[in-house]
């Protein structure tokens, strides 16, 4: 077996290469567990090759109905609810393919994602793709913002509103940029402008490790600040820049950059933060405002792929 020198994180940043990690070559098989897809169970050039864009996003559901109406936007063959989940052996995560889009649910938070990008990014490396895409079709709660704005993210900040994502590795802190690509921001806001059907903007966006505390609600099952603590807090957030909060944004962006896939978070707001905690807005209200995210998405795909 050979042995390999010893490669620190700073050298090894490879610019025409996904994955930025050297054991990968060195592996016979390598197992996509949380996909059950593996190397030699499947042939994932065949598969995924032609992937281009990839959209990801919480819920199953929602990633399976994004699926299925890229399917009628891009008319492609076949019938739109036939489309199967291609990881049904497990129910970590849901993954469907739409021609060149693939569509993939991460569940809630950052380790959740974060694992789910890790086997992404290794599966478009093992698949040969080229030129990807991606985008984080996402809801998220507004700050100063009419319910259903929908945000581009300039920025991505963490909870002390600074640009950067730290992931402890081997007991040490690692700082990774969370910069996104910009053109396809202002690519999504053309697109936004020529779809004019609803209220969207440009902004930064925070991300948390929590949906209660951490994101300074009053009715969780714990809360250790009173009333104006909470509002001095998001009107920091605000003047900072920051539209909207969810929790995925940093480790996405991070990972993204490091591995040279440009990338893009479009979250709609369903509630405004300096009114209110609870979600109480109607499930049909709700599940139109998620809807949001994916036309502006498909509007871009569609003119990448000269559709339109
Ligand atoms: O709508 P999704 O993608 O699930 O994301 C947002 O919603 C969840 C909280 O309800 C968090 O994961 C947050 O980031
Ligand atoms: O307030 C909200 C709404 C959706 N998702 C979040 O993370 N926060």
């Amino acid at each position: 077996m050979a042995v390999m020198a010893p490669i620190l994180h700073s050298d090894y940043i490879e610019k025409e290469q996904y994955v930025q990690n050297p054991h990968l070559d060195n592996m016979e098989e390598d197992i996509l567990y949380h996909f059950n897809l593996g190397t030699k169970t499947h042939n994932l050039p065949a598969m995924f090759g032609d992937i281009k864009f990839v959209c990801v996003g919480g819920s199953a559901n929602r990633m399976r109905s994004f699926a299925q109406f890229i399917h009628q936007q891009l008319e492609l063959p076949g019938n739109a609810d036939d489309i199967r989940d291609i990881c049904e052996g497990t129910d970590r995560y849901s993954m469907y393919k739409a021609g060149p889009v693939l569509s993939i649910s991460h569940g809630m938070g950052v380790p959740s994602i974060s694992i789910m990008l890790h086997e992404l990014i290794k599966l478009l490396y093992h698949a040969h793709c080229r030129d990807v895409m991606l985008f984080r079709i996402g809801t998220s709660g507004g700050i100063g913002l009419p319910p259903g704005t929908v945000v581009i993210t300039d920025k991505v900040v963490d909870s002390f509103f600074r640009p950067q994502f730290e992931q402890v590795v081997l007991g040490k802190v690692i700082t990774r940029s969370t910069e996104l690509d910009k053109g396809m921001a202002e690519e999504l806001l053309q697109c936004s402008t020529e779809l004019s059907s609803f209220p969207t903007i440009i902004g930064n966006t925070m991300c948390t490790h929590d949906f209660y505390e951490g994101q300074g609600r009053l009715d969780g099952a714990l809360c250790s600040f009173s009333t104006e603590e909470k509002l001095e807090y998001l009107k920091k957030a605000h003047e900072a820049g920051i539209k909207n909060i969810e929790m995925e944004s940093t480790v996405f962006a991070a990972m993204c950059r490091v591995c040279n896939l440009k990338a893009a978070v479009i979250c709609v707001t369903l509630l405004n933060r300096l009114e209110g905690d609870q979600i109480s807005t109607p499930h049909d209200v709700l599940l139109e405002y998620q809807q949001r995210p994916q036309y502006l998405v498909a509007h871009f795909i569609k003119k990448h792929l000269a559709l339109i």
